[in-house]
C-alpha cells in the first residue's frame, strides 16, 4: 500500500460466484480498471462494495494510506465520484443537476460560475442552457450531464456502473479522451468492447479461478 493510491485486496461482495477470484489490485493515478462479465455474475454489486454502498463479504479497500471503514465512510465518499447505471439527475434544469452536490453540501469546494458550467457541457458537447429542462433530455445527454457534474466535483476517483450504456459512438469517444486527460483512478463495470479495451486493467469476472 503506498500514497495515492488505491488498493483492493482479496475483495468479494458476496454476490459473485465462489469459483471467480476476488479482487486483488492496487491503482495508481492515471489508471483504469474494467471489470467485465456476463450479466449477473455480480460486477455492479462488487462496484457498489468499492464505493461503500454494500458491506464487502471478504476483503479490504486502502486509498491514500487509510482503510475505509464504517468509520471512514463519510471521508470516502468525498474522494469519489459514483455514476450509476441509470444516471441521478436530482433537478429539473441543467443548472439543478450540475449544483446539486453544492445545494446538498456534499462537496467543500467553491460553487463553479455559470461560465466554468458552460465550458464543462461544452467539452461534452452538449449545447444547450443552464435553465434548460431535464425532462427535455436523451438518455445520452442525461449520462453525459452526469459525467459533467462529476466533472466539477474533481474527485480523485471515479466509480462508473456501464458508463457509455446510452452513449453513441462519438460520445463515447469524447468521454473516454476527457477520462483520460484526467489525472484521476477510474474502476468501471462496463459491456462495451471498446471501452475495454481501452482499460489499462482488466478485471475479467466470467472467467472461474
Ligand atoms: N441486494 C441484493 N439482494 C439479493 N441479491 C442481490 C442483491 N444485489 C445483487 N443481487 C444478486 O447478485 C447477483 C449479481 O448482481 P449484479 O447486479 O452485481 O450483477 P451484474 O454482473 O452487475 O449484472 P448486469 O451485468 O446484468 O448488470 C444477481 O444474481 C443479483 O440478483
Amino acid at each position: 500500500m503506498t500514497a495515492n493510491s488505491l488498493t483492493l485486496s482479496a475483495l468479494r461482495s458476496g454476490f459473485e460466484s465462489r469459483s471467480i477470484s476476488s479482487l486483488d489490485i492496487s491503482l495508481l493515478y492515471g489508471q483504469n480498471l474494467v471489470i467485465h462479465g456476463p450479466s449477473g455474475c455480480g460486477k455492479s454489486s462488487l462496484l457498489k462494495v468499492i464505493c461503500g454502498l454494500l458491506p464487502a463479504s471478504e476483503g479490504s479497500i486502502q486509498w491514500d494510506s487509510k482503510s475505509v471503514t464504517l468509520e471512514s465512510l463519510s471521508w470516502w465518499r468525498t474522494q469519489v465520484n459514483y455514476l450509476p447505471q441509470e444516471p441521478v439527475m436530482g433537478g429539473d434544469t441543467i443548472e439543478a443537476v450540475l449544483m446539486l452536490p453544492w445545494s446538498m453540501q456534499a462537496t467543500t469546494l467553491n460553487k463553479p460560475d455559470p461560465a466554468k458550467c458552460q465550458e464543462v457541457l461544452k467539452s461534452l458537447s452538449l449545447q444547450h442552457s443552464l435553465s434548460a429542462e431535464i425532462s427535455s433530455l436523451s438518455g445520452g445527454e442525461k449520462q453525459r450531464l452526469a459525467f459533467a457534474r462529476a466533472l466539477l466535483l474533481e474527485r480523485p476517483i471515479w466509480l462508473m456502473d456501464e458508463p457509455t450504456s446510452a452513449l453513441d459512438g462519438n460520445s463515447r469517444d469524447i468521454v473516454m479522451s476527457l477520462l483520460k486527460s484526467k489525472d484521476i483512478i477510474a474502476v468501471s463495470v462496463s459491456h462495451d468492447p471498446v471501452w475495454i479495451a481501452a482499460a489499462d486493467v482488466e478485471f475479467n469476472m466470467g472467467v472461474a479461478s
